[in-house]
């Protein structure tokens, strides 16, 4: 059996402004995602992490917009397939999608469990409404959610309970993939390890087969990805395992995001690790850039950076998207240039 779960090819997305420009916010993505792996993306804000989700549910409502590229979900392009047919076939069964500030977005005027049979019987308007909450509650409790919480109002929930219950919901159609769209940000420490802990739980239980974590702290995905794509301007800039991306970086950007974090944890920051900022800014996404997007933040740039379009380099499993060479890129890390 195909074990890739997402195939991911080549893909462009963009927005059409109100004044008529294009903003090429996912320029030529290209990844897979197999069954059993959690796939973090990473990258600042504006990188453009948000506009891939969407593209991969096919959430293509103006002012967001397809222009090329396969999204295939087990084998099938669902650019292919009538919007009615993936909302039904395959949006919150195939794949579902946790957006930023989801847990916000629960109408506070309607109970939890209310909610959940309108998400239900669209899929599966077979089911009554006993059924759905029946079901709801045992998904409930074996993700350690008080079954209670579907009687409640969402203003009864803190913050960490709310995002548990929106991931709760939004799996319980045992959708293949998950997208969590920085499932942690505003939350405490301790409700950002509960909300890590469920996810690590559904993938345990095989209730989801494989996730995308989205992110802009790259170091949390070593807690929670097997794989991590960091992403610059509308492209990804490195692919590999977790442990090589955090902890040799190839990429100049992988690199430098590395440095400029401030994270108090022994195993990342060392008492000598200096930090540094990432001088300047991405480049504007309304305009064409010829060359490596990351150049003119780049310290190792060169002329011919600005001149081409930088491919995808493949390093055994890995990739990274520079001109310069995998060994003369380390050496000069290594040398703190
Ligand atoms: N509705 C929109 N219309 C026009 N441009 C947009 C729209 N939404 C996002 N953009 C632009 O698309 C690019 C990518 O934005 P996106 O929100 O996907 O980035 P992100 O990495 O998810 O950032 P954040 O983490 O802050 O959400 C940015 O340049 C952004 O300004």
């Amino acid at each position: 059996m195909d074990s890739k779960l997402l195939a991911v090819e080549d893909l462009h997305t963009y927005y059409r402004t109100r004044d008529g420009e294009h903003v090429h916010a996912v320029s030529g993505v290209s990844f897979e995602l197999e069954e059993g792996r959690v796939l973090g993306i990473a990258g600042e804000s504006g990188c453009g992490k948000s506009t891939l989700a969407l593209s991969l549910m096919g959430f293509y409502f103006p002012p967001l917009y397809y222009k090329s590229g396969v999204i295939a979900i087990r084998g099938v392009d669902i650019m292919k397939l009538e919007y009615e047919k993936l909302r039904v076939d395959y949006l919150g069964k195939e794949i579902s999608y946790i957006p930023q500030a989801a847990m916000n977005a629960l109408n506070p005027t309607r109970k939890i469990g209310d909610f959940v049979v309108d998400v239900v019987q669209v899929h599966r308007p077979s089911l009554t409404e006993k059924e759905i909450l029946t079901m709801a509650a045992e998904r409930f409790e074996s993700l350690n959610l008080p079954s209670r919480i579907l009687r409640a109002f969402p203003t009864e929930l803190s913050g960490g309970m709310k995002q548990r219950t929106v991931i709760a919901i939004s799996t319980l159609l045992d959708p293949k993939i998950l997208i969590a769209d920085e499932p942690t940000s505003a939350l405490d420490v301790s409700s950002q390890k509960a909300v890590i802990r469920m996810l690590r739980l559904l993938m345990r239980e095989r209730v989801i087969k494989a996730m995308i974590f989205i992110t802009h702290e790259l170091p949390l995905l070593y807690h929670v990805a097997d794989d991590i794509a960091v992403m610059y301007a509308g492209q990804l800039v490195e692919k590999g395992t977790a442990r090589e991306v955090i902890f040799d970086p190839l990429h100049p950007y992988s690199h430098a995001l590395m440095g400029s974090i401030l994270v108090p944890d022994e195993e990342f920051m060392s008492s000598s690790r200096t930090i540094r900022t990432i001088p300047g800014a991405p480049p504007n996404l309304k305009e064409e850039i010829r060359g490596c997007r990351f150049a003119d933040r780049c310290p190792y740039a060169f002329d011919a950076c600005r001149e081409h379009a930088v491919a995808e380099r493949p390093v055994g499993k890995r990739m990274y998207r520079c001109l310069i060479d995998v060994e003369d890129l380390k050496e000069r890390y290594v040398h703190g240039e």
